[in-house]
């Protein structure tokens, strides 16, 4: 059997006294949205951040297409990481900070038009960032992440401070990025809008994964993702 793009197994993270992740252990298949669903500190973006080779776990592996991120040669063309931009110089341009990242990760320029039109960001392309709303910057940390072309995304609460119009171009991109074969991971706690978007959900909460099923099984279950969510994440045990 191929082994899933993302594959989360034992993970732990203590932060002195505070177990972040104290027990995580999931996939994100390829052809699928997944969501990575928990209340305000269930350890979402904890995992994450060991995903991406920003945090080391005390215990445990994440893995993306069977390795660690740090140990690919050219992650950024295999994980697109879609993450605040607030470390971007303000009075840069979008553009601008396209090529510094390209550089930066060693990627071709010959991209920056294509994720620039993709996202729908050639209109401000030539702005400083210091001037963007927040769903500007949404589109350029997306088109950042597309740059190397890559078969993953993972994306830590991405409809943050959308309007409706925002959130529905993200959904619609999601999942046809999903549908060319490649796979989405995304964190969030706004249940109505991941009920539009994923395929499978990983419920998290206290460091724990609480369950992992599709929607399709959710819902035959005659339950709602909300059901679920509030039964998983206020003691109850599945
Ligand atoms: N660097 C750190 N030092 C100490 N504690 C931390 C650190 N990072 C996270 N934590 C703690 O770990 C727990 C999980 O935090 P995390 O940010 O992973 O949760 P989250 O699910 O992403 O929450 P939110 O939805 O609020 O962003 C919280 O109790 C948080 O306070």
């Amino acid at each position: 059997m191929s082994r899933a793009p993302i594959e989360i197994q034992g993970l732990r993270k203590s932060f002195g006294a505070v177990d972040a992740v104290s027990e995580a252990t999931f996939i994100a298949a390829s052809g699928r949205v997944t969501g990575f669903l928990g209340p305000n500190g269930a350890g979402k973006t904890t995992t994450l951040r060991i995903l991406l080779g920003l945090t080391r776990p005390s215990r445990g592996t994440a893995l993306v297409q069977g390795k660690r991120y740090r140990d690919h040669p050219h992650p950024a063309r295999i994980v697109g990481a879609v993450v605040d931009i607030a470390g971007a110089h303000p009075r840069m341009t979008a553009r601008q900070h396209l090529l510094t990242y390209s550089a930066l990760s060693g990627l071709s320029r010959t991209r920056i038009e294509a994720v620039l039109e993709q996202v729908g960001a050639t209109a401000f392309a030539d702005r400083r960032i210091g001037t963007f709303s927040t769903g500007m910057r949404q589109r350029l940390s997306l088109a950042t992440a597309l740059l190397g072309d890559p078969e993953i995304l993972v994306l830590d609460e991405p409809s943050n401070g959308l309007d409706p119009g925002g959130i529905v171009w993200l959904r619609t991109f999601l999942q046809e990025f999903a549908r060319s074969g490649r796979t989405v991971l995304l964190s969030s706690h706004v249940l109505g809008e991941v009920e539009h978007t994923v395929d499978d959900v990983v419920l998290i909460d206290k460091g724990r994964v609480r369950r992992a099923a599709s929607l399709t099984d959710i819902r035959s279950s005659g339950a709602s993702l909300e059901d679920v969510f509030l039964r998983a994440t206020q003691g109850g045990d599945q």
